[in-house]
């Protein structure tokens, strides 16, 4: 596995702590010889960052700032990227963000603004980072997002997030239309419920995850290096002959009824 990324350049965008599903990916890549780039949005995720690479004795290429609701940001990280890198080989989109008061009751009370936060946030996000991450992918290329069941089934209380994850999801299918005649191909990583900061925002989360492990395949929930390694393999040369595929690192639940 120390040779499957070597000298490739990945850029990771969404490390917040370390339960973030982008902190998995992180040690995954690095464990297959990649160079790492990250972006990040908060200062105190910035910090964390920082403290849990050194710890973890891994040197970045490059940690830039990006705020994915705002193209300038994107547009700035990118170029930032390509002035002090060059050329890129992945990309994880590892962002989302909806109103937790929108994560709770009846999906019918969704606000106007909670609706449009979750897509902005969660959907758009990719295809505005995909049009930038293009520019630098000059020998191809993979981008990787993740998503979650709730997507493509009703989970309650993941409301407003479903919605957005579908639309993240038939995204992933356009982008990977539009990219791959340049040799770019786009997949997502929908993962079983895994206790990282961003689950805190969603009502019964807790309740979900007793229940997969009596009723998912495997008995148990999937944790952030199983995630990490299903994103590496959609970003190796393993994965080269597919593009627009959601697959599930689940512990097999998406297929119980
Ligand atoms: C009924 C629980 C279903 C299992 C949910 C698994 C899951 C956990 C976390 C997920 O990622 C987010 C990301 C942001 C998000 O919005 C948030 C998070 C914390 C606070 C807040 O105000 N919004 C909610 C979930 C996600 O997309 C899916």
């Amino acid at each position: 596995m120390n040779h499957l990324m070597n000298g490739k350049n990945v850029v990771i965008m969404g490390v917040a702590n370390q339960r973030s599903l982008a902190w998995g990916v992180t040690k995954s890549l690095q464990a297959a010889g990649a160079n790492l780039i990250f972006t990040y949005r908060k200062e105190r995720s910035y910090q964390k960052l920082t403290s849990l690479l050194s710890e973890a004795g891994i040197d970045p290429l490059l940690i830039v700032p990006c705020d994915v609701s705002d193209d300038a940001s994107i547009e700035n990280a990118f170029s930032e990227i390509e002035q002090k890198v060059g050329t890129i080989h992945g990309l994880v989109h590892s962002i989302a963000f909806a109103d937790k008061d929108e994560l709770c009751g009846e999906y019918v009370e969704t606000s106007r603004d909670g609706y449009l936060m979750a897509q902005e946030m969660s959907a758009y996000s990719l295809v505005a980072v995909a049009r930038e991450a293009k520019k630098l992918m000059s020998d191809g290329g993979s981008i990787v997002t993740q998503s979650y069941l709730g997507a493509e089934r009703v989970v309650k209380n993941y409301n407003v997030m479903g919605v957005a994850k579908a639309a993240l999801e038939a995204s992933v299918r356009y982008l990977a239309e539009d990219l791959g005649k340049y040799n770019i191909r786009v997949n997502a990583v929908s993962s079983g419920p895994i206790r990282t900061l961003s689950a805190k925002g969603v009502s019964g989360f807790n309740d979900l995850m007793g229940i997969i492990a009596e009723k998912a395949p495997l008995r148990r929930n999937v944790d952030q290096s199983e995630v990490g390694d299903a994103t590496l393999f959609f970003l190796s040369p393993l994965s080269r002959g597919i593009t627009g595929e959601v697959l599930h690192v689940d512990a097999g639940y998406h297929i119980i009824g």
